[in-house]
């Protein structure tokens, strides 16, 4: 059974990096929507894109799937015939709870569940593609080859889903909208500890870019519109169209 997220409440000796095991797979979706603000919003709206955007007959890629959240939502909005959802994640924690999430509800869309580091598939015939908090997790290095890799794979006029937490140049502000973070996940009633221990336990995974350094990535790779669509504080998601 899914839990409450109550991983970082207790005080931890040797705080060691952030992973995506069993223990964070049982409570995420508890986590995830305590601690990023407008991730209900965001979901939904990925499925209102994709009800436009996915063609008959393409592939529909979500990477970082985690238990499919995004997947689900898709899937429930399709209209179009013929399309398959690939759903990857290399967490075999998240892979196997995605599988019972997917396999819970039918529908005339099938899903591929596929337990994999997304910088090793490979990514064809996409008219929709979805990173939905997980392009910050790779190493920098990584992050152009992957939305290379993605731009490749989308068909013209394909759209890229891109969600992220946000740095800022401009240093108050970047402060401010980390405090406000920080209000909304005590209004989520974490603890001081454990948002400063979940905070160590992120820093070395988790590197967030600017909305500046995204823009300039995504256009120098070929993709002609690209836009935020939704932000609230340090967390957003922006599109990228091929
Ligand atoms: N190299 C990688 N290859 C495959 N998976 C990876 C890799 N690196 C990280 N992951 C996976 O990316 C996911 C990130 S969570 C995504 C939420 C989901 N999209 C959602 O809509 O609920 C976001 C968060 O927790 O902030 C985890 O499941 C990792 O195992
Ligand atoms: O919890 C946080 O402070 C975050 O930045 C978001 C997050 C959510 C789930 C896993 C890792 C990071």
């Amino acid at each position: 059974m899914a839990g409450q997220d109550n991983i970082f409440a207790a005080p931890i000796e040797k705080l060691g990096d952030f992973t995506f095991d069993q223990k964070v797979a049982e409570v995420f979706p508890d986590m995830i929507q305590r601690s990023v603000p407008g991730y209900s919003n965001i979901i939904s709206a990925i499925g209102m894109l994709a009800e436009r955007f996915a063609k008959p007959h393409s592939k529909i890629y979500d990477l970082g799937c985690s238990l499919g959240a995004a997947t689900l939502s898709m899937r429930r909005s399709i209209q179009q015939e013929g399309c398959e959802i690939i759903a990857v994640d290399n967490s075999a924690a998240m892979v196997e709870r995605c599988r019972l999430h997917i396999d819970a509800y039918r529908s005339d869309t099938p899903v591929q569940v596929i337990e994999a580091d997304i910088r090793n598939i490979d990514i064809a015939d996409a008219s929709v593609v979805v990173l939905n908090f997980t392009l910050q997790f790779l190493v920098p290095e990584d992050r152009q080859m992957l939305l290379e890799k993605i731009y490749a794979g989308l068909r013209p006029g394909g759209i890229l889903i891109l969600s992220e937490k946000y740095i800022f140049d401009d240093e108050q502000a970047h402060e401010l909208l980390i405090d406000l973070h920080h209000d909304f996940k005590r209004a989520n009633g974490y603890s001081e500890l454990e948002i400063s221990q979940k905070r160590s336990a992120i820093e070395n995974v988790m590197r967030p870019d600017s909305i500046d350094t995204h823009k300039k990535r995504l256009t120098e790779i070929g993709f002609s519109s690209t836009e935020v669509w939704f932000q609230c504080f340090n967390f957003g998601s922006m599109f990228a169209i091929k």
